[in-house]
């Protein structure tokens, strides 16, 4: 079942030359329990992609369905909604909060999203290596501990959607195999649509499909 689907998807941005098209006709879909690795050049338009899937940015053109629901036709509250409840983000910026330890950030969106599981948040910071560490703050940690706190996160919702930007890409390459193979277990078994960006051929090798951007559309 299609839990993420990109249809012709258009966008542009401004530039002192006038608008600089990035996404010329982007469609994508990814079924429940599928993992797709997104690859393509620096700035050929990954990013702006994953933040128009996750509602964050709004397409010039084109329509994003999550879970067979159009995000624009929502209001803002049910466009928020749907995110907390249903889409899982790994960005660069991790946007951990501050103010929490580690212990309250893993467990913070599944909160908001009603579905905390403190025995699943426990395994899962094992899982990530980050049992000794949360009672910590997210200032008391490295690059790396923070984007394995901020994985933690969104696995701990179960979101139906899942999507990362380069979520290993802060890791050893140890780590980084060890966090991305439980990225992949997680989503096949919750049946989660993964959608994620990697420079790594070596890890997009381990996913289910790749599609790769180049001028704007998808190879
Ligand atoms: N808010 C913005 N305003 C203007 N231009 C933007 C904006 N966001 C992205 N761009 C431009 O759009 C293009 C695509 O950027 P994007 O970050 O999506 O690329 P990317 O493939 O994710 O790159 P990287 O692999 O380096 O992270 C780039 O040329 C970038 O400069």
């Amino acid at each position: 079942m299609t839990l993420l689907a990109l249809e012709d998807i258009h966008k542009s941005f401004a530039s002192a030359e006038g608008p600089v098209p990035v996404l010329q006709g982007v469609s994508l879909t990814v079924a429940g329990g599928e993992v797709v690795a997104l690859t393509g050049e620096s700035g050929s338009g990954k990013s702006t992609l994953l933040h128009i899937a996750a509602g964050l940015e709004a397409p010039d053109a084109g329509r994003v369905l999550v879970g067979g629901q159009d995000m624009a036709a929502l209001p803002d509250t049910g466009r928020a909604k749907l995110r907390r409840g249903t889409v899982g983000l790994v960005f660069q910026q991790f946007n951990l909060v501050p103010s929490l330890s580690v212990g309250a950030n893993l467990a913070f969106q599944a909160r908001l999203a009603g579905g905390h599981d403190a025995a699943f948040c426990t395994q899962l910071a094992a899982r990530l290596g980050l049992s000794d560490l949360v009672a910590r703050y997210p200032e008391q940690l490295s690059g790396g501990q923070q984007q394995r706190v901020a994985i933690g996160r969104a696995l701990a919702a179960r979101p139906k959607v899942l999507l990362a930007d380069e979520p290993t890409g802060n890791l050893d390459e140890a780590t980084g195999d060890a966090v991305f193979a439980l990225m992949l277990e997680l989503a096949r078994a919750q049946g989660a649509a993964l959608l994620l960006v990697t420079h790594s051929a070596r890890l997009a090798g381990r996913c289910d499909r790749v599609v790769h951007l180049r001028a704007g559309r998808l190879a």
